[in-house]
């Protein structure tokens, strides 16, 4: 702004830290070098935002030794009504001589015309009040007496590049990225101005300034002679300033203005009513003493301006292997040093079990119990305390094993930030007698937020070893979508988004019961053609099952990573089908060792237990949950696979009718059993002790007799 940049000549006492005095005794040397008017301000390289905050905070609460200027405290950490104005600002409006130019223009216009001195000394008579600002602009330009080409040579001896001040190009940049409207209030002049406009993207009736007024030639029609400047601009007077953003404000319908600048002129611009919502003041290029101290947030470092533009909080709710994968992509993300990054840094990760694990995670950054040998970042911060993991958090990440989420949902109900957006990550569902709530909907009832759901064929440990795989995120809300799809997206993630969130939940969750039946071929020692049979069938028991209950639900969605590509890598190499594998094996062993006798094949909760190693199950408890839905609609019959998958893991029916599903959906199942529906059998059921009891001479025949289709005929045999 200029003409309270003419004050900055002047020492202004201000307190600084010993980085800011070092820097300041550099600039100063520099400066005394060249013939800029302004002294450069302390400028504190590449700190954070909270380091450069804390730090010059700090200086400011302590006193710093050894400097003997009057104490002037500059408010560098933002209020939070400062930090809410500036994250929500639809408008923010520049000074630009020495807020985002290192020099003055019209003075550097002066040297470059050799009648900087004069100009000076006019602009001293306005600082000191002798001259109003209008009669000193007025003389001034008399003296400079440029022409439209001296204007342009001048414009081609300083191009913008070279008047930028450090970080502003980012911060502009990083703003108009926002959707953020940009402006210039300057009380200098548009012509000079217009070209650093034109090089930061900001339009040209984005710009205000003064105007020249020029003698035009009557036979040319060009202009030739500088004979004075408008007068009626707002900023070719004091208060011009507010009067600026009182237009702007009147013309748009923004809610929210921002002015930043150094001097007092740029002050006044929220002293007026109508003017801006906040003041930020620039101490970037000089610092001015009347406008630090009233300041409400004062900077040093325009970075510091980018760190806080919009610092999304992350929480994950969870800390299982799949937990640790995610927070370890959502770590590296939020904790790149770019320019643009939404995200604050720290990933709050909540851990179930609290005390030993929360401080071995925070000392190793590793979780040794859920996802061992694979580093999760030092900024993943580890809490037993679920209710600290969320607060303040903008974005909620709910990835717990999905029997437990309606209870962390209980706990978390009134305590979560409003406008918070969530991202559930579990695969599953709730069945009420009401009928079937997806794991995103108990997110969004309990707790008023939205929640979108992000699927696909990830096994946690290839995630965390950065294995190539695809993940679509489901959504209703597209900005938040698109502000997840950044939060978790890496070269060996790729995210697409998909308008089809219940699709894309529930294939996350189906699939997980045709993981359990190829479980069992393997357990069967079947081969891959037999696999691809339960695959094939299981898809097609996915789809039907899915648009019999949201008919809304997309074919396409079960051929993207969500539908075929989940249901692939979870056959190949996921949990269900391991623990599934293993428990049929122990079944068949079991059949064949014992003969007539009750089996002792071992339960699904032993093997979760010794071959997950803490790690949680989600199949059988889903197989249990949907076929709650399929009995009560009746349709058992329309879903055969999922059915005699049921049946054989609650023991009901012998696994090598997995492969002869139609006969096992039609197989009757005594009363009493029926109703035996019991997640994770401790011991194995009574109904497998005397159905074994009866197929055992089949099942002896082995897996050979499956193959042929000999497990048929036994199944057949023992119905
Ligand atoms: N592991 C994977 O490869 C993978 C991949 C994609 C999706 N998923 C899905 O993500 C969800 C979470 O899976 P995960 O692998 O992160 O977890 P996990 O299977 O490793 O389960 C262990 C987690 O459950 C927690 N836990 C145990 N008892 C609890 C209780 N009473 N209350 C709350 N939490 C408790 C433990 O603290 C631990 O964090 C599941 O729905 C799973 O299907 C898993
Ligand atoms: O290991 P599972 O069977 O729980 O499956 C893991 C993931 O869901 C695969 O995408």
């Amino acid at each position: 702004m200029m003409p309270s940049g003419r004050t900055c000549n002047r020492a202004f006492g201000i307190r600084r830290t010993s980085q800011q005095q070092a820097a300041h005794a550099r600039q100063t040397a520099r400066v005394a070098q060249r013939p800029a008017t302004c002294r450069r301000a302390p400028f504190v390289p590449s700190a954070t935002f909270l380091q450069t905050s804390e730090s010059a905070q700090k200086t400011a609460n302590n006193g710093d030794a050894g400097v003997d200027t009057p104490f002037v405290k500059a408010r560098t950490i933002p209020s939070e009504r400062a930090l809410a104005i500036w994250r929500s600002a639809d408008a923010v409006c520049f000074d630009v001589d020495c807020t985002i130019t290192v020099n003055d223009g019209l003075d550097l216009l002066a040297d470059f015309m050799g009648v900087k001195d004069e100009v000076e000394a006019l602009t001293t008579k306005a600082m000191d009040g002798t001259m109003s600002l209008t009669r000193s602009l007025e003389e001034r330009l008399n003296i400079i007496n440029c022409s439209p080409d001296d204007i342009r040579r001048f414009a081609k001896a300083h191009p913008p590049q070279s008047r930028l001040a450090p970080g502003i190009k980012e911060l502009i940049k990083a703003l108009q990225k926002r959707g953020v409207a940009v402006y210039l209030i300057s009380g200098g002049f548009r012509e000079l101005l217009l070209p650093l406009a034109a090089h930061l993207g900001i339009p040209k009736d984005r710009v205000f300034a003064n105007r020249m007024h020029w003698q035009w030639d009557d036979e040319t029609g060009m202009p030739t002679k500088l004979v004075g400047f408008d007068t009626s601009e707002p900023t070719a007077r004091n208060q011009g300033k507010p009067e600026a953003i009182a237009r702007i404000r009147e013309n748009n319908p923004y809610n929210t203005v921002v002015m930043i600048g150094d001097g007092v002129t740029d002050l006044e611009a929220v002293q007026t009513s109508g003017g801006a919502d906040l003041f930020i003041g620039s101490g970037v290029v000089v610092e001015r003493e009347a406008v630090v101290a009233e300041a409400e947030w004062y900077v040093y470092d325009y970075k510091s301006l980018v760190s806080a533009l919009s610092r999304y909080k992350v929480a994950m709710v969870g800390s299982g292997a799949w937990a640790c994968a995610a927070a370890r992509m959502i770590a590296q993300n939020t904790s790149q040093d770019d320019p643009e990054d939404e995200f604050d840094d720290d990933v709050r990760m909540w851990v179930h079990q609290g005390g030993e694990l929360v401080e071995t995670i925070n000392s190793t950054h590793e979780n040794p119990t859920y996802f061992p040998g694979i580093g999760l970042g030092p900024n993943v911060i580890a809490t037993g305390n679920l209710a600290e993991a969320v607060a303040d958090a903008d974005l909620i990440v709910f990835c717990a094993p999905h029997q437990f989420i309606r209870g962390i949902c209980k706990q978390l109900m009134g305590r979560v930030k409003p406008g918070a957006a969530a991202i559930s990550l579990t695969k599953g569902m709730r069945v009420t007698p009401e009928g079937p709530e997806l794991i995103s909907q108990i997110v969004r009832r309990t707790l008023g937020i939205d929640c979108s759901v992000l699927m696909g064929g990830n096994i946690a440990e290839d995630v965390g070893r950065e294995q190539l795989s695809e993940a679509v995120i489901g959504y209703y809300n597209l900005d938040n979508a698109q502000r997840f799809k950044k939060l978790f997206q890496r070269p060996y993630f790729r995210v697409s988004l998909l308008p089809d969130p219940v699709g894309a939940e529930l294939c996350g969750t189906l699939k997980n019961i045709v993981a359990l039946g190829v479980g069992m071929v393997d357990g069967l020692g079947l081969g891959a053609n037999s696999k691809a049979a339960v695959i094939r069938q299981g898809l097609l028991e996915m789809r039907d099952f899915c648009q019999a209950l949201y008919p809304a639900v997309r074919d396409d969605t079960f051929l993207e990573c969500c539908g075929v590509g989940d249901l692939i890598a979870t056959c190949i190499g996921g949990r269900n089908r391991r623990v599934a594998e293993a428990w049929t094996r122990s079944a068949v062993e079991a059949a064949v060792a014992e003969g007539n006798g009750p089996p002792s094949g071992r339960s699904w909760a032993e093997l979760e237990t010794e071959l997950l190693k803490g790690q949680k199950l989600q199949g059988v408890l889903t197989s249990n949950e949907v076929q709650q839905i399929l009995r009560t609609r009746g349709w058992e019959a329309h879903y055969p696979l999922f059915t005699t998958i049921n049946r054989i893991i609650n023991g009901h029916l012998p696994p090598h009718l997995v492969v002869d599903y139609m006969e096992g959906a039609k197989a009757a199942i005594p009363e009493e059993l029926d109703e035996d529906i019991v997640p994770l059998p401790r011991q194995p059921a009574a109904a497998m002790a005397r159905l074994f009891g009866q197929l055992v001479g089949g099942i002896a025949g082995g897996a050979g007799a499956a193959a042929q289709g000999g497990a048929t005929g036994a199944a057949s045999n023992g119905m």
